[in-house]
């Protein structure tokens, strides 16, 4: 049987502050955690992969490689993940070396700003261990080059002096599994793209998926949800894991103030709807957002600036946390000409066009 993972995690954020410095290094030459992860979100992380609800054409896949991978007693290849926020990037990283009874040490792309800050996790490798880097996108081009032959041939080259003196030191590296995850998957550039053998776009989760997770995770917080109540937050998630996490937190503890612990479905709609969320998932901003374009832009077409200045808020705000949810739920549309409110975002919003 497979063993825990062992979780080594540095905290990009500290790296970054104290200028990419080494992450922090036990007795033992083990890269440490020195952040203390959010409670809630590793109470409810799934730990293995049949703990883990939809995305079964990945799962299916992985399970395959894995599997052939412990046959020949070989590292798995490197896996690299795309997709949106929230989505299980991370929960697989996590719950694949588990799967394969190794340790991983957990890198994030905006931590490592110099070869120097990747050359401790590298040297920590032990042998099919698994490097996981988040947010690879942000991993700049020189420490990208040294990925380069980490990944095909498990070496590193590092030039030591200048000019004349200069002399190359080879170094040999145990082979391991490097997992990336990116939101921004067409940022990366093709010469790493294609260093991963096998690449994963994780999508959106089905209604069923989700009202499962809520579901298994009200069983780990010990709090009875019956179909129709995870039903209320699933829908209200939109197609998220992690929203349907904290949608069900939220509950949990409007429940416990309000109503002495009990869950139902009209508790999860008045819970919900304290916080501003309403029956497909919209909050305050995209409502904001949705109101402007039809009352005072006549439901459109305008511009992104015109609707930002009218909010008062950034348009980067407005184009990378609000428009895709409205586009995906087919309330507006782009166009060249500008934004504009559909039919379904009048009726949502109980509006005439
Ligand atoms: N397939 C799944 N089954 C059950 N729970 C899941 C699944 N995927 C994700 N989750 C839950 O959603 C939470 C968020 O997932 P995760 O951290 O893996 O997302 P991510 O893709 O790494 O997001 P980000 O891009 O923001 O880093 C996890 O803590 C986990 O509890
Ligand atoms: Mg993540």
């Amino acid at each position: 049987m497979a063993r825990e993972a062992v979780y080594q995690q540095s905290d990009p954020e500290k790296s970054a502050a104290d200028g990419g410095g080494d992450p922090p290094v036990d007795g033992e030459g083990n890269v440490v955690a020195s952040n203390t992860p959010d409670p809630h979100d590793s109470s409810l992380r799934p730990r293995r992969m049949d703990e883990m609800v939809g995305q079964r054409d990945v799962i299916e896949k992985l399970k395959i490689a894995i599997d052939a991978a412990q046959g020949r007693g070989e590292p798995l290849g490197h896996i690299l993940f795309d997709g949106p926020p929230g989505l299980g990037k991370t929960t697989f990283a996590t719950v694949i070396p588990s799967e394969m009874g190794t340790t991983v040490q957990m890198a994030n792309g905006a931590g490592i700003r110099a070869p120097k800050d990747l050359l401790p996790y590298l040297t920590n490798l032990g042998e099919g261990s698994v490097l996981f880097i988040d947010e690879i996108h942000r991993v700049p081009k020189p420490v990208e080059e040294y990925l380069y032959t980490a990944m095909e041939d498990f070496r590193i080259d590092i030039v030591l002096g200048e000019g004349v003196n200069a002399r190359t030191l080879n170094y040999d590296l145990k082979p391991f599994t490097l997992i990336g995850a990116t939101t921004r998957a067409g940022m990366l550039s093709a010469p790493l793209r294609d260093r991963f053998q096998i690449r994963e776009h994780l999508g959106w989760y089905s209604l069923e998926d989700l009202c499962e997770i809520v579901q298994r995770n009200s069983v780990k917080l010990n709090l009875p949800v019956d179909d129709d109540s995870a039903e209320v937050i699933a829908d209200r998630s939109r197609s998220t894991p992690r929203m349907a996490n904290n949608r069900l937190l939220w509950v949990r503890d409007y429940a416990q103030s309000k109503a002495g612990g009990k869950v139902t479905a009209d508790i999860c709609e008045a819970a919900l709807d304290m916080i501003g969320i309403d029956n497909l998932g919209l909050d305050k901003q995209d409502r904001g957002y949705l109101d402007t374009l039809m009352r005072i832009f006549a439901g459109g077409p305008t511009g992104l600036d015109a609707i930002a200045h009218t909010m008062n808020v950034s348009s980067d705000t407005l184009e990378d946390e609000v428009e895709p949810f409205l586009l995906r739920s087919e309330l507006i549309v782009r166009s060249r000409r500008g934004r504009m409110a559909t039919q379904k975002a009048y009726r949502h919003l109980k509006k005439t066009a």
